[in-house]
């Protein structure tokens, strides 16, 4: 929109017809260009119509008033190319200036003798009455142009607060609705409008119907139920004070699983799809095909695999390419936090469940991953105690919250991940039969790099790719014989190793090439046939291999493949193994697989 005088229209014609009647000679006004807006008498007819009005013209280009009461002699009169054709006796022309910009020209013209020596007569008198109209006008026009501003500012706000991601309210110190946003409205299901009603009729969980106790910057657990919908977050209520006087308070309001979800959709690596996990060997053909194949289903999935081989990448393709997509991926390592503080990560707690809980309970991971799916690492590592509740979780699909007195439903896909032996595990008593079982309805089991060597190439080129991108390095390739050295390697941490050596050369690299060099001492690993000048001390043949047995057994100990490991790694088939172990009496080793 223009802001001109066409925004006070009815203003003007006032104007121009009390002029007229004050001083008894038509008047006109026009706008910036030229423009006849309002006139009286014979001008009212010619309203719409430019004028040519060189007097006016200049009025308004050097924004000062302009008398002209002898044509003949006046110097403005001498410059128009219409001087010898004017039929006008005399002229008073005044602008209309807002801000230093002139809007218009409010002018008097003499068509005879007789108005031309009133005007000489009253000039004065006349000019200061027409100024003043020409100030009324623009103080109207500076309020329109005000009204303007605060109306666009208004619709600014409206469609930021509309547009944002959290739902808010404003109330008066009341609790009385002034103001609320679409994403209120969405969140709360409203329907009809609801301004001038009581916050705390509409959102029962905002618990105090007292607003001056409302803490300014205070976050509140929020949980409220309405059409079968529940929604879980927080709140933080602001205060709007105004010179210092408290004028009421905005209410913000975030749901928790909104938050999480875009949380996952914005996370570039947490959008996982199968094919964005690299290996084409056949062992790990047939590991995809299987995901894909648990993906679809709602069964508990058990991922095995040693530590690296990339057990949480599928578990996040397995949500990913499954229908619970849109809701929460929750991703758990029961190792990393403390047994006593597991429990109520996972479960939650109600309000007051014990000293020192939370005001307004906690929310459990279950809880926030309902109709998603929760990824626990490291199950192996869960405390007795816990797999007996989470077994309950699993089979009553119901959740006992510490504290409360009902049971929450929760319909969420377990995905389960180790790297320990819980078969063993089950054996020697740690880990719960039962649990075991019903964790591992689908079982995955990842494959080492060492068996699927073929996939390293493959792995180090993307690497490469990955990591001169971000540090902004200039290499793009390895030299074979280096190739060759990480292709032998025995890769105990496997993929996670395998990207930690490449980011180290990516940064080592002098070249744009990986060359042998570079890479880490212990890729060189030690040959038994190396032996140094002051290695003197022979060992009996029986003795040495017992050693190395019982090395690899302990260092593949913790293992679900731990012989078939130890045996790879010594260079000997299993059976031969079993044979060794017996010949050498090892003890305290399970000998049943
Ligand atoms: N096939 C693969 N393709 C690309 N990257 C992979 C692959 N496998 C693993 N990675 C990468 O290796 C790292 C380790 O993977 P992840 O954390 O999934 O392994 P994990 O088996 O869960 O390990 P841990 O048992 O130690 O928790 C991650 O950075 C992951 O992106």
């Amino acid at each position: 929109m223009i802001i001109d005088l066409s925004c006070i229209k009815s203003d003007i014609q006032n104007i121009a017809d009390a002029i007229e009647s004050v001083l008894n000679i038509d008047v006109t006004i026009v706008d910036e260009n030229l423009i006849r807006i309002a006139g009286t008498g014979k001008y009212i007819e010619k309203i719409g119509e430019k004028i040519y009005g060189y007097a006016f013209r200049k009025s308004l280009e050097d924004k000062s008033t302009i008398t002209i009461y002898d044509p003949s002699n006046s110097s403005i009169c001498k410059e128009c190319n219409r001087f010898s054709r004017c039929n006008e006796y005399g002229e008073i022309c005044c602008p209309i200036v807002c801000d230093e910009k002139a809007y218009g020209v409010i002018g008097l013209i003499a068509f005879s003798e007789n108005q031309r020596a009133m005007m000489e007569k009253n000039g004065e008198e006349m000019v200061n009455f027409l100024n003043r109209m020409a100030d009324l006008l623009s103080g109207k026009l500076k309020a329109a142009i005000k009204s303007y501003e605060l109306d666009l500012e208004k619709k600014k706000l409206e469609t930021l607060v509309d547009n944002m991601d959290k739902a808010v309210v404003s109330i008066d110190i009341t609790g009385k609705i002034e103001k609320y946003n679409r994403k209120f409205e969405k969140m709360f299901e409203i329907n009809s409008d609801i301004t001038g009603k009581n916050v705390f009729s509409v959102l029962e969980f905002i618990k105090k119907p007292e607003p001056d106790r409302m803490k300014n910057g205070k976050m509140s657990s929020l949980f409220q139920t309405s059409n079968g919908k529940t929604v879980k977050g927080i709140y933080n209520i602001s205060r709007i004070t105004l010179n210092g006087e408290l004028k009421g308070y905005v209410i913000d309001f975030t749901d928790k699983k909104e938050t999480i979800k875009n949380y996952n959709r914005m996370n570039k690596d947490y959008r996982i799809m199968i094919d964005s996990i690299i290996g084409e060997s056949d062992i790990m053909k047939k590991v995809k095909n299987e995901t894909l194949i648990a993906a679809k289903g709602t069964s508990t999935v058990l991922i095995t695999g040693e530590s690296g081989t990339g057990k949480e990448l599928f578990a996040r393709a397995i949500h990913n390419h499954s229908d619970r997509v849109d809701n929460p991926f929750i991703a758990v390592n029961c190792a990393a936090i403390p047994d006593s503080l597991l429990e109520s990560e996972l479960f939650g707690y109600e309000e007051g469940a014990f000293t020192g809980a939370r005001k307004g309970g906690k929310l459990g991971m279950f809880e926030i991953a309902h109709k998603g799916s929760i990824f626990l690492d490291e199950i192996g590592d869960m405390s007795l105690h816990l797999q007996s509740k989470l077994l309950r979780v699993l089979q009553e699909r119901e959740l006992n919250k510490i504290g409360s007195k009902s049971n929450v439903y929760i319909d969420v896909r377990v995905i389960a991940a180790t790297n320990r032996n819980l078969e063993k595990m089950v054996r020697e008593g740690k880990f719960r039969e039962d649990l075991y079982y019903r964790l591992n309805v689908i079982p995955i089991e990842l494959p080492s790099l060492r068996e699927r060597k073929g996939d390293i190439p493959l792995l180090i080129n993307h690497m490469i790719k990955d990591y001169a991108k971000k540090l902004g390095k200039d290499v793009d390739g390895i030299e074979n014989e280096a190739l060759v050295i990480l292709e032998n390697y025995s890769w105990p941490g496997n993929v996670r190793e395998l990207q930690n050596i490449i980011e180290y050369c990516v940064n080592m690299a002098q070249k744009n090439i990986i060359t042998a060099e570079i890479l880490p001492q212990n890729m060189f690993e030690k040959k038994s046939s190396d032996v140094s000048d002051n290695d003197d001390i022979v060992v009996k043949l029986d003795d040495l291999e017992k050693h190395e047995i019982m090395k690899a057994l302990k260092k593949y100990s913790g293992y679900k493949k731990d012989k078939e490991l130890a045996a790879e790694a010594l260079g000997i088939s299993r059976a031969t193994l079993y044979r060794k172990i017996e010949k050498y009496r090892i003890g305290n080793l399970n000998m049943r697989q």
